[in-house]
């Protein structure tokens, strides 16, 4: 397979109008060359590969049979979706995917009609898709609803309070379960192992109305066809389900690789169907790449790859990554305290949890896509005597608020939250930046919020939660890698509440909670060119603030700057709080507080994306000018 491949079938498709006169056989070479394309740009771009490979076939026979963007089809978390993009007028730009200023890795309505909705975050497929349903009957937009969702995201809660809604409501509405028995990592939990049995063993079935005489039910031109479709409906065995339960009508499972039982599958719905309707496709994650097929994670996300032989081109590190600081730091302490447990959402491996189960199997929970019952389990767990560490993305974590609230923070149990992925995160864009955890927990009455500067504090924040009892307690770390620090040995608890002088200076204080320390220090060094000699300190707490350091800083300098990784609301207002509450203001103190811009930022390299925020060295450089009233030359070149 070369770099770039020869598609002449693809080459005639610049919307889905132009498959809809294809035939059968050419939609069949369309499937072979849509895969080719989607490992080539991936392989140019990086990205998620794994899931779009999987549904190369699906993506055709759904484009095939129905009529986008009239019809609205909806892919759960979307990061499946680049073979959709390539066929709905995006393949010119699809070699700018999860660029800046290039193609979205999901799906996202300002940029094509033919995502009628936006995901990144699992298992809201279902409800937007009945949103749709119900806006049509109710005289909004026309068209079917269909809703793609794989079976990892069917682990989550918001997937069956869908179901549970959509069963009722008895509109047509089709759901197709993607089930390629993988998640990020190979998925866990009774739902799974349910969806197995629905077909280990059997042959493929098919279709409720083969014993009604389904291929009569095809419409015409598709009779002709319809041998095929004979074939796939004489299995027809299929008996109750839980979807049937929860009142839809169960079809499956088919093999979803094969286009003509997913024509001849998806005409018939499309002909017929005049209630909820869920089709269980067998896929495999990675499907037509030996490479992908053969990888732990079935080439889930990859970097830039030679298609050739699968070789993935990674840069290489200069330091260990948060997260598997993080993970080490965790198995060091739960090798001294057996109360010591930890949970995962479904990312094992992002977050560096996999080697805690290698260590503690029996003491690592992997929850699935259940972020709001890895909280409240968590808090059960404190609640039993047990020291939990439920290790979330900052972006998952907002799934769990109220559980947060609710469970943790009111009864004050001491669950130990790692907030991982916390700031910019570059290629996944918004919906992955972790930008909001410090202004939802900092806000909670008892909470203990901390952020590192870099992975030696990492380690002893670890250390400081896991000696933490009094109450909920939560640490956030970015992704990528640390900066090569020293690491400490035997680490100690800090003292809550309390952060740490990095330098003493004059005139103006900065004081950085989290790792925008290292632009400060980079700022530090052009301003000391201009004779000017900021003190820093580390707040390392944005709850309980460390009062102390924070007045003798204001009150000793003419200026206080905060600079933090987060949205407004977090660390930097709750210090303007403690400034105005003493009346420090009234004394003249020029107060700045640099934070996250109120606007969703776009995927680029984190450096892009905080020059966007206006977080980086260059920016705090010319703050201090500014608040100091220096004039500023060549202040973004710092
Ligand atoms: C709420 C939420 N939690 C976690 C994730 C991270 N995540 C992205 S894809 C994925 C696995 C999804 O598995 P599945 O739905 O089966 O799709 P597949 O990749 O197998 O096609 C996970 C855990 C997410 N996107 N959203
Ligand atoms: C689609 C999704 O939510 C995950 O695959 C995510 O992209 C992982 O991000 P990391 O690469 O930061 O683990
Ligand atoms: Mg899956």
């Amino acid at each position: 397979m070369s770099d770039h491949p020869t598609t002449p079938v693809l080459d005639r498709v610049h919307t889905p109008d132009d498959m809809k006169t294809m035939s059968d056989a050419e939609l069949h070479q369309l499937a072979d060359e849509l895969r080719a394309e989607t490992i080539s740009a991936v392989s140019e771009t990086g990205g998620h590969l794994g899931a779009g490979l999987g549904v190369v076939e699906l993506t055709v026979a759904l484009h095939a049979v129905f009529d986008a963007p009239k019809d609205k089809i909806i892919w759960d978390v979307s990061h499946q979706c680049y073979p959709h993009k390539i066929l709905t007028g995006r393949r010119d730009r699809i070699r700018t995917l999860r660029t800046e200023g290039g193609l979205s890795g999901f799906t996202k309505r300002s940029e094509s009609p033919y995502d009628p909705f936006g995901a990144a975050h699992s298992s809201t497929s279902i409800s937007a898709a009945l949103g749709f349903a119900v806006a049509r009957d109710l005289g909004g937009q026309g068209g079917d609803a269909i809703a793609v969702i794989g079976d990892g995201a069917m682990s989550a809660g918001m997937a069956y309070e869908a179901m549970n809604n959509a069963g009722h409501l008895g509109k047509r509405l089709i759901v197709i379960l993607n089930d390629n028995e993988m998640s990020i990592a190979p998925p866990t939990g009774a739902m799974s192992s349910y969806l197995s049995r629905l077909y280990a063993g059997a042959p493929f079935q098919e279709f409720k109305a083969a014993a009604k005489g389904a291929v009569s039910l095809l419409p015409e031109p598709f009779r002709e066809g319809a041998k095929r479709a004979k074939d796939i409906f004489k299995h027809m065995t299929v008996g109750g389900t839980l979807f049937e339960e929860l009142g839809f009508s169960y079809l499956g499972p088919i093999d979803g690789h094969d286009m003509d039982q997913l024509l001849a599958v998806l005409r018939t719905v499309k002909a017929r169907a005049d209630e909820p309707i869920l089709i269980h496709a067998i896929t495999k994650k990675g499907k037509g790449y030996g490479p992908a097929e053969a990888a732990t994670d079935k080439g889930h996300a990859t970097a830039k790859f030679d298609v050739i032989t699968g070789k993935q081109k990674k840069t290489p590190s200069n330091a260990p990554s948060y997260t598997s600081v993080f993970a080490e730091a965790l198995i060091a302490q739960a090798a001294d305290d057996p109360k010591i447990v930890a949970v995962t959402a479904a990312m094992p491996d992002g977050t560096g949890l996999n080697r805690f189960m290698d260590r503690f199997a029996s003491r690592c929970f992997d929850v699935g896509i259940a972020e709001q019952h890895a909280v409240t389990f968590s808090a059960g767990m404190a609640a039993g005597g047990l020291r939990p560490f439920c290790a979330l993305y900052s972006t998952f974590l907002q799934r769990g608020y109220d559980q947060v609230v609710h469970d943790v923070a009111i009864q004050r149990l001491p669950v130990r939250f790692a907030i991982d992925r916390a700031g910019l995160v570059g290629a996944d864009g918004a919906t992955h930046a972790g930008s909001y955890d410090v202004a939802y927990l900092a806000n909670l009455p008892g909470f203990v919020v901390m952020a590192a500067a870099d992975e030696a504090e990492l380690v002893r924040m670890v250390a400081t939660a896991a000696a933490y009892d009094d109450g909920p307690i939560a640490f956030r770390f970015p992704r990528g890698e640390g900066v090569g620090v020293e690491m400490p040995e035997n680490p100690a608890p800090l003292e809550i509440g309390k952060g740490r002088m990095i330098r003493e200076g004059a005139q103006v204080a900065i004081l950085s909670f989290g790792t925008r320390l290292q632009e400060v220090m980079q700022a530090c060094e052009t301003l000391a060119a201009k004779g000017i000699t900021p003190t820093v300190a580390d707040a390392r707490f944005a709850k309980p603030l460390d009062r102390d350091l924070i007045l003798k800083l204001a009150t000793t300098h003419e200026a206080l700057i905060c600079v933090e990784e987060g949205a407004v609301g977090g660390f930097g207002s709750h210090v303007a709080q403690l400034l105005a509450d003493e009346g420090v203001f009234d004394h003249g103190l020029k107060f700045r507080s640099m934070v996250l811009p109120d606007i969703f930022i776009d995927q680029a390299s984190p450096k892009a994306m905080y020059d966007v925020a206006g977080l980086n060295a260059g920016d705090i450089t010319a703050k201090v000018l500014e608040v100091l009233g220096v004039a500023q030359i060549g202040a973004q070149s710092a």
